[in-house]
This record gives structure tokens, sequence and C-alpha cells, in this order.
């Protein structure tokens, strides 16, 4: 059986973890760019972990500017199966209040303006995110968060907006009531494509700061508002995370949901027109299929 390791990348907030054994700072060379920052890496219970922040610490990248494709080609080279991402956002729901976390399960894509994909002229290829994360990652999360006290919704759909800045009233209100998005960010699209190209299963934390500007009691998002949040919800994350190897288990067996295979039959460029230098740079995410 293969070997679980858990990746986390920690979004707004979340700029470090704590409580990892032969805890380490590394820094992981990849083809598509330098990564965010170097990624913490250790075990917990047992299971090795690798946490990366994804603005970086001292929140050095814009969303727009995040290297995501460098970011998840760099969890896959030191090995993670599995992602779990941790995000700041915005709520549409009454019900999902400041403080609760979201365990996503849908996007709606409005980013424009990075990078979405590995593959491209040389070597294309087409995956599903029909269902962009893992049900069974998912579950852990949600189980984890439960068990440490927070509130937690289970499934709901993240409007990924470009950013950097928020939402205009009339946006606000057409995602919630026309799109029926349940929150909203900056981050989690391409991340969550790229993961699925690179066959690791992905589940987004998304953790409620604010509710945008739609709400009539709570007049405009302002960073302020968010600040004061970020605090409580990064302590709750940790927390989440501490329970998560302990679900998983350090023996990993395939995915049920096929996260791990999403490139069989992916790939669509005839072995001979596939551009080399494309497919070296491959190496980490399609290494297995090409
Ligand atoms: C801190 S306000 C906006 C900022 O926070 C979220 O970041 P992340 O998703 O990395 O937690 C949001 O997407 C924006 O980037
Ligand atoms: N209202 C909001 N819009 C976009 N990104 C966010 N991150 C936290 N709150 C947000």
């Amino acid at each position: 059986m293969a070997t679980t390791r858990i990746g986390v990348i920690g979004g707004s907030g979340l700029y470090q973890i704590d409580g990892l054994q032969g805890a380490e700072w590394v820094s992981v060379d990849s083809p598509w760019g330098a990564p965010s920052d170097q990624i913490l890496t250790g075990t917990l219970e047992g299971v090795p972990m690798a946490f990366l922040p994804r603005h970086g610490r001292g929140h050095v990248h814009a969303p727009s500017e995040v290297p995501y494709r460098a970011n998840i080609d760099a969890l896959k080279r030191l090995g993670v199966t599995d992602v779990i991402s941790v995000s700041a956002c915005g709520s549409f729901r009454e019900e999902m209040a400041p403080g609760h976390f979201v365990i996503v399960d849908q996007f709606i894509d409005r980013t424009r303006a990075r990078p979405g994909s590995f593959f491209g002229t040389g070597c294309v290829a087409h995956v599903s995110i029909a269902h962009p994360t893992c049900a069974l990652l998912s579950t852990a999360a949600e189980e984890s968060a439960r068990a440490a006290g927070i509130t937690v919704h289970r499934g709901g759909t993240y409007l990924a907006m470009e950013g950097p800045q928020f939402s205009t009233l009339a946006e606000s209100r057409m995602y919630r009531d026309q799109w029926g998005a349940d929150v909203i960010g900056m981050t989690n699209m391409p991340e969550a494509r790229l993961a699925r190209e690179a066959e690791l299963c992905y589940a987004s934390v998304a953790m409620v700061t604010d509710y945008d500007s739609w709400h009539p009691d709570h007049g405009e998002v302002d960073i302020a508002t968010i600040v004061a949040t970020l605090g409580a919800n990064a302590d709750n994350a940790r927390a989440l995370l501490r329970g998560l190897p302990s679900r998983l288990g350090p023996g990993r067996a395939p995915c049920p949901h096929g996260c791990d295979r999403a490139l069989d039959h992916a790939i669509l460029t005839a072995p001979e027109h596939r551009d080399p230098a494309l497919v070296a740079r491959l190496d980490a995410v399609a290494g297995r299929v090409l």
C-alpha cells in the first residue's frame, strides 16, 4: 500500500503550523517556477505532512500572482497524496456565519488572469472536474472539524474571483441570488483544477470571515472585518489539521473516487507529436502516464 502524505496549503492568516515532528522548512525546485515559499515538512502522528503558505510567509503574493502551478508541482514532487486547502472566504448565506467552516464541493470560476493548466500545445490533456473535490478527504476534514468543536457546513459552492479588489454590490447580489454561490474567495481556482491534473486528492476548507457586501445588516466587506476573524479561524484550522492523520491513516489505498487516476485516458496528443520539453516539465505531475 502507498504512503499517505498530507499537503496543506495555508491561506490568509495561516502562514505556519505547529506540532510537526522533525519540522524543517525545505526549498523545492519546480520546472513551473518558484513556489510561494519554502515548504514546512515533518510528521504528525507518524504521517508525513507538508505545509505551504499560499501567499508566502509575510503575505507576499497577491491572489492573481500566487504561483499555483509551482505550488501543486512542488507538493507532488514531495510525494504528497492529499491536499487540504485552507482559505478565508466571504459568505453569501446567513447561516454560514463568520467563524464557521465550509467544506466546499463545487466552484464557479471567474478568474481570468492565471495559467489554469499544466498541459498545452505539445501535450494536450482533458481531465474531468465535474466533482472537483475529493469526497473521502472532505469527510476526513469535516469529521476533524466537528471533533474540534468547529461549526462546519458540508458542501458549498465557492465563487473564485480574480480580485484583488472585493466585489461590487451588484456582483455580490448576482453571485448569491442568481448564481447560487455560497462563499467567495480569490484563490481556490485554478488550484483545484491543477490538483486534479496532478492526480492529487483535494479538499477545500473555507473559513468564513465576512458576509461580503450583500447583507443589509453588515454593510460592505472591508479588510479590518476580515482580519478580526482571521486569528481565531487560523487556530481552528490548526485544530482541524491535527485531527487529520488519525483519520487518513499512514497507508493509502487507491482513491475510491479516482482522483489519483485522473490522467488515465486524458492525454490526447499522440506520443510522436508530444513536445519533449513540455513532457520533461510534466515529470512529477504526469510522469505516471507519460
Ligand atoms: C484577506 S482578504 C482576501 C484574501 O483572503 C483570501 O485568501 P486565501 O484564499 O488564500 O485564504 C482571499 O482568497 C483573498 O486572497
Ligand atoms: N468577501 C470576500 N471576497 C473575496 N475574498 C475574500 N476572502 C475573505 N473574504 C472575502
